[in-house]
């Protein structure tokens, strides 16, 4: 299953992208067909396409659909140039807290600059296939590390928070990912997976992709994560990540600083696993991460039911910083920084990827 995916040219049907629509799911398993920028805006703020490293990949494939057909030489069709160029601008700024879609749209940017459409796309294609190696590596290194950080046990019971798997990321996911791994070596004893209010993206799609996977887990609400991790039985936190700062304070979905709060109280590693993508050295610390506000209606309302008085108003941060401190240790693609150790993400810096 891919998240997200470039379908060539067709008979009459042109050029386009795929995703699966996860505004949809856990009912129905469908797909939605994205023509235009103003589509692939509409679906991100939806959330229909969501997660870091997929909106990394929807990003570059955007800048594709809106150059593809210009010149290679901008000049040759200034209009047709400007014009995709601020299609490209709004596609940047349609969710500001994941670094991931600014850097997959400049990514994609930077080729069409230097060799026009098709280098675009080339470049778009790449963004998909590096995630997928990614994933991979991150997964490889997440359950080696816990390895090391929950020793002699052979089975782990870890929490999660949000959806990090393959519906956040191309074939397979972050955190999730990790947790994927532990459950295909036999070294899954359960997970844990708070429901993530408002959207709940954790109770519809984290739930729904353990459940493919065959993996034992269950839910619970937010507001359940500090009594469980308190509790005793947790044997390690982890969680995806929409942009580190510099420093390793990491934005993640709302709800991600209070687990790690409960988790430190309790003793229990809290591990952050995202791409080097998702690594953005030029903001220095957790302050200077713009947050995504959507909103009254996602709190007053559910699915279309209100249950909140008419006329509630309610402030809506759709994500939240977890300081450093807090952090045992983030692990991306190609290394892990050791923030127990007080290593950051700019001190540290990244070997070569996997796919480099
Ligand atoms: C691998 S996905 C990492 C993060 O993007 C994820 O944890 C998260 O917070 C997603 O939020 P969302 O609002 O669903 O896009």
């Amino acid at each position: 299953m891919r998240t997200i995916d470039w379908v060539p040219a067709q008979g009459d049907s042109p050029e386009h992208i795929r995703l699966i629509d996860q505004t949809k799911l856990p009912e129905n398993l469908v797909d939605l067909r994205i023509d235009s920028v103003d589509t692939l805006i509409d679906a991100i703020r939806r959330l229909a396409v969501r997660g870091a490293p997929a909106l990394g990949v929807a990003g570059a494939m955007g800048v594709a659909l809106a150059v593809r057909g210009l010149p290679d030489d901008p000049a040759a069709d200034p209009a047709a140039d400007r014009a995709a160029r601020a299609e490209i601008d709004a596609l940047r700024a349609a969710r500001p807290t994941a670094v991931n879609l600014a850097w997959g749209v400049d990514t994609a940017l930077a080729a069409y600059d230097a060799g026009g459409p098709w280098a675009a796309l080339e470049a778009a294609l790449k963004v998909r296939d590096d995630d997928i190696a990614a994933c991979a590596a991150m997964a490889d290194r997440g359950a080696e590390l816990l390895a090391r950080l929950v020793p002699g046990k052979p089975e782990l019971t870890v929490m999660t928070i949000c959806n990090t798997g393959a519906l956040a990321a191309v074939e397979h996911g972050t955190a999730l990912g990790v947790i994927e791994k532990l459950h295909t070596d036999g070294r899954l004893a359960r997970a844990v997976a708070c429901e993530t209010r408002p959207l709940l993206q954790g109770a519809r799609l984290t739930a729904w992709e353990l459940d493919r996977m065959g993996a034992r887990y269950d839910l619970i609400v937010d507001s359940a994560a500090a009594i469980t991790l308190a509790r005793g039985g947790i044997d390690a936190v982890l969680v995806g990540a929409d942009r580190i700062a510099a420093n390793g304070d990491t934005a993640n979905k709302i709800g991600t600083f209070a687990v790690a709060l409960a988790a430190q109280r309790a003793g229990v590693p809290f591990l952050v696993v995202a791409p080097e993508s998702t690594v953005d050295v030029a903001t220095p610390d957790g302050d200077a991460i713009h947050i995504e506000d959507r909103g009254t209606a996602e709190v007053v309302d559910f699915h279309g039911v209100r249950t909140a008085p008419a006329g509630a108003t309610a402030v809506n941060p759709a994500f939240d910083v977890t300081p450093v401190d807090l952090i045992t240790a983030i692990v991306t693609d190609t290394r892990v920084v050791d923030t127990a150790a007080k290593e950051t993400p700019a001190d540290k810096p990244a070997p070569a990827g996997p796919a480099d």
